[in-house]
């Protein structure tokens, strides 16, 4: 209680006054311009859940926002009962199918196409509404608002109103699975595949929660102004609070409000100042160029400062990570858990893997070694579902996976690790864990394995954690999942000796802690053999040898393969 007093009180108190203070304090002129910066909030908050936290490049949300305007204007001219507030309601839910058509394409394609799509979604829209003129245009019938509104000051407190639910709504929706797994999306798809994310699911999702804002902010431009003409929703609209959207980070409420504010006055203060009104959208524009090249917004440049303030007296204090004890190699107990026949992938005339057969014992700790170009990534590509296509059969703990997507594979128990970690820089270690876990994990079950794994609280932001420590939170995240296997792609790569040696000695204890077996890919051999009962050596795609670790690294075969390089290195 007292954590959602501190989160929402300063906000909801400012909301409070602004309702009483500002229909008193403000003339006329300046309360209709108050209620055009809500309204433009409303559709801030829109891009901010598209744009901001899903991070795909939508550039037609005024046409959502007209289709919400469009069934206000046209049920106020039937009549029709309900009034304004279900009308918004309904408008807002008009928008949603739409949302959804146009986010089909973008399970597909991304970046500029999509913005592309979107785009010519817009120029459509605009094509449609200048030929067509909104219902009630004609007959002059404007927008009746309901008796307790009428006034532009007790409008102004409904849209108000309408701004904060909107506000709560989508904090809440943020705390979910789905609302998590924007944040992924928006850096690394494969990423969030991989945690067991349904990309599709999610995508459509923000697009018709979007378009459903959209929606509720073009009906409540239509009571605003009483009638609305196509200008009000035109391409150039949507691509200038689009750059104000990249450039402020609407998905952060206090941008939605600033978002807002300079959405709808920055017209004005031109108009003041005698400027040309193009001087704006050039203005966004060129600032939104900016807030893309350095891939962060305002508020989220503000807020990770503040966070990261905060926790750097927690780093300062954490307590270093226990000197992890030597243990035998995981061998695992009877039976495997993961079983890989006749694997085949070919990429052209390249034949990474050519009938590769692999097993993970139960709990143990397999590792998978080879030469650069060997065939081990792709292996686990392969496994995880990542790769396109492939020959040879994939079964867990008894189950084929084969006709499986990555993230169902990932939601049977299969989790994996990349050579690259993308972890969005925005979420503290512990909202990283509870969105590749997929649920919210209690406090001592997180800090138990991020100090398992040597890396520091709970509550430290991931954006100031070193590259070495990101990969171990990415390996911690991927134990803390609880999957049947773990498939980790050289987890160590940037690490010095003694901390690869340490993870080595690490991961050797995590099937019996965590109940996790591992598949792991590494170079360097002092950790395969602090970790791995047994190993499987990958040479130009084809098994070279299996088994036992020290028996196959002691093998001629793989000594040729790695002659010169690893094993003479560090043997
Ligand atoms: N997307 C791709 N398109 C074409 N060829 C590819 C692709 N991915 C991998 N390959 C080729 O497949 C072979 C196996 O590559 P892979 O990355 O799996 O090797 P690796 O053993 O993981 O190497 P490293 O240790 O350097 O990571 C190599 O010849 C590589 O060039």
């Amino acid at each position: 209680m007292n954590a959602l007093l501190r989160t929402w009180g300063p906000g909801l108190g400012l909301a409070v006054a602004a309702c009483v203070v500002l229909p008193l304090a403000l003339p006329p002129y300046w309360i209709y311009l108050a209620i055009a910066a809500v309204v433009s909030g409303v559709l801030m908050q829109s891009y901010g859940v598209i744009v901001g936290r899903a991070g795909v490049m939508s550039l037609c949300q005024m046409s959502f926002a007209a289709i919400g305007a469009w069934v206000v204007l046209r049920l106020n001219l039937a009549d029709a009962p309900g009034g304004l507030l279900l009308w918004l309601v309904l408008g807002g839910l008009a928008a949603v199918p739409v949302g959804v058509a146009i986010g089909l394409p973008a399970l597909r394609i991304r970046g500029v196409n999509l913005a592309v799509v979107t785009l010519g979604f817009a120029v459509s829209t605009d094509i449609v509404l200048n030929a067509n003129q909104f219902p009630g245009t004609t007959e002059l019938k404007t927008v009746v608002r309901p008796g307790l509104f009428s006034s532009d000051a007790a409008y102004f407190v409904l849209a108000m109103t309408v701004f904060v639910l909107i506000a709560i709504g989508l904090a809440l929706v943020n705390r979910t699975r789905i609302g998590r797994s924007w944040l992924e999306l928006r850096h690394s798809e494969r990423a969030a595949a991989a945690h067991g994310i349904s990309v599709a699911r999610s995508k459509l999702t923000a697009f018709a929660i979007s378009a459903f804002i959209a929606g509720i902010g073009g009906g409540l431009m239509a009571g605003q102004l009483g009638l609305v003409v196509s200008g009000n929703f035109a391409m150039m609209q949507s691509l200038a609070l689009f750059a104000v959207a990249v450039l402020i980070g609407p998905h952060n409420t206090e941008g939605a409000v600033l978002g807002g504010i300079f959405g709808a006055v920055m017209a004005t203060i031109l108009e003041k100042l005698r400027l040309p009104q193009d001087l704006g959208g050039i203005l966004f524009g060129a600032m939104a160029i900016f807030a893309l090249r350095s891939g962060v917004s305002q508020t989220d440049f503000t807020r990770a400062r503040k966070r990261e303030r905060n926790a750097r007296p927690l780093l300062a204090a954490a307590v270093p990570a226990e000197e992890p004890v030597p243990v035998s190699p995981a061998a695992g107990g009877e039976g495997n858990v993961l079983e890989v026949r006749g694997l085949s992938v070919r990429f052209g005339q390249v034949v990474a893997l050519d009938g590769v057969d692999l097993t993970v014992p139960a709990l143990g700790v397999c590792g998978l070694i080879g030469p650069n170009g060997a065939g081990k990534s792709t292996l686990i590509s392969a496994v995880t579902g990542f790769a396109a296509r492939y020959e040879g059969s994939v079964v867990l703990a008894g189950e084929p996976l084969d006709r499986l997507s990555p993230s169902a594979r990932a939601r049977r128990g299969l989790r994996r690790t990349f050579q690259t970690t993308a972890i969005a820089s925005e979420l503290t270690q512990e909202e990283y864990l509870a969105i590749v876990a997929g649920r919210r994990l209690p406090r001592e079950e997180s800090e138990e394995v991020l100090r398992f794994f040597g890396c520091p609280p709970g509550e430290v932001p991931v954006s100031i954690l070193d590259a070495g420590t990101r990969r171990l939170l990415d390996v911690a995240a991927a134990v803390a999942a609880r999957p049947k296997v773990a498939l980790l792609d050289e987890p160590a790569a940037g690490q010095s000796a003694a901390e690869s040696l340490r993870l080595g000695r690490r991961l050797a204890q995590v099937p019996a802690r965590f109940g996790v077996s591992i598949l792991l890919v590494e170079h360097d051999m002092d950790l395969v053999r602090a970790a791995c009962g047994q190993v499987t050596v990958l040479d130009f795609g084809h098994v070279i040898a299996s088994g036992p670790t020290l028996d196959v690294l002691d093998a001629p075969a793989v000594r040729a393969a790695y002659l010169g390089t690893v094993l003479e290195e560090t043997s």
